[in-house]
């Protein structure tokens, strides 16, 4: 009896052990790899209230990021697949969808992603004089991005006080951020992406599911939305798009962790705007970041900062939705036929009135 007292203990010890360690890669597997391997975040704050009873238990919870459910007879016009816009591409090579007025229905879109209770980030610099643009870039937002979303903006400025208040419909908001002002307007533009990389570790992990980092010195004209959602999102900058790649001023130099060869790479990118869900605006951000710095170690700055790494970054790591030039045009320039429909666009500046140099 003694000795089966004896044998007992270290047993029963021993398959604790086990089933703990057991419950531990359990929990690792599921939760901890699916939002790497998968690209989806454990349970996203569309998921946390208000899951939906039909849904299939969240071993692998994909369904939140990819599902498109619709309501029960909704009514909107036939699609088809030999009739739309012959004037322009709508899909990239490998093969993610580029958005141009009349490739989508904003009704069944908005529809889609409104069960699922989305919440999107956004975050916009106004350091130094670019507070100017802020006000502009509030009011306009109001009615043009995002309308009826829950929408919170982030404004990171040196500024504080001189935010302007602007009327913001329920379930939208606003944040300021304090951030040091700079002598220098390239870093200024630069640093926002180890500022970006920090906000969603810090702020947004928990509260959001997308988010669009966006110029100041812009304003919206008409819709931007739900057709802008993806993975991981690009704009196509409107100053380089019917030209030959060779043309276009990725940084050349192959010192430089930006370096894009000639022959190389899809399109130009904008860095005034760009986004998508947040584990891959992280990644963007955190790789940016890191190149950027490894650069400046070896005392290179890139052709345009960090506009040059998002390029090289969207060469490797392909967006999953492109947006047209509609999604960031530029006030100074005459619309070309093919853009039916201006929704952001780079306001006219005076550059050496509002930057801290040249
Ligand atoms: C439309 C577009 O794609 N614009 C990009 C382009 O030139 P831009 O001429 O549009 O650059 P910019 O002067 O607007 O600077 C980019 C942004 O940085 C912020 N800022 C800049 C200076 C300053 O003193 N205070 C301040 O807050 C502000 O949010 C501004 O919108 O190339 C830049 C390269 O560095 C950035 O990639 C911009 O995003
Ligand atoms: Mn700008």
């Amino acid at each position: 009896m003694q000795m089966n007292g004896m044998n007992i203990k270290p047993v029963t010890v021993i398959l604790l052990v086990l089933l703990l360690v057991g419950f531990y890669y359990y929990y690792y597997y599921y939760y901890y790899l699916s939002q790497y391997r998968f690209n989806v975040p454990p349970c996203p704050t569309s998921c946390s209230t208000s899951e939906p009873k039909d849904r299939v238990p969240d071993v692998i919870p994909t369904d939140y990021v990819f599902h498109l459910k619709t309501p029960d007879h909704l009514q909107y016009s036939q699609p088809s697949i030999v009739k739309g816009r012959t004037d322009v591409v709508a899909v990239t090579p490998w093969l993610a969808p580029i958005v141009w007025e009349g490739t989508f229905n904003p009704v069944l879109l908005d529809s889609i992603y409104k069960q699922k209770k989305i919440n999107i980030a956004v975050t916009v610099f106004a350091v130094g004089k670019y507070i100017m643009f802020l006000k502009n870039f509030l009011e306009t937002a109001e009615k043009h991005f995002f309308v009826s979303f829950n929408v919170h903006i982030y404004v990171f400025t040196d500024r504080p006080k001189e935010v302007p208040k602007v009327n913001m419909a329920p379930g939208r908001q606003l944040t300021v951020r304090s951030v040091p002002s700079s002598n220098r307007w390239q870093e200024i533009s630069a640093r926002r992406m180890e500022l970006i990389q920090k906000l969603i570790e810090e702020q947004l992990r928990k509260h959001s599911d997308y988010i669009f980092c966006l110029d100041v010195d812009s304003q919206f004209h008409s819709r931007w939305g739900t057709e802008s959602l993806g993975g991981l999102v690009a704009v196509i900058h409107p100053g380089y798009y019917l030209d030959d790649r060779g043309k276009f001023p990725y940084e050349r130099r192959p010192e430089s962790r930006a370096y894009v060869a000639h022959g190389e790479g899809d399109f130009y990118y904008c860095g005034g705007a760009f986004g998508g869900l947040l584990q891959e605006v992280f990644l963007l951000a955190n790789t940016c970041r890191s190149n950027f710095e490894e650069d400046a170690k070896n005392g290179i700055e890139a052709a345009w900062q960090e506009e040059s790494h998002l390029n090289r970054y969207m060469w490797i790591n392909k967006p999953s939705k492109v947006l047209s030039p509609e999604y960031l045009w530029q006030d100074f320039k005459p619309r070309n036929p093919e853009v039916k429909t201006i929704r952001f666009s780079g306001v006219i500046k005076n550059y050496a009135a509002i930057r801290p140099n040249v």
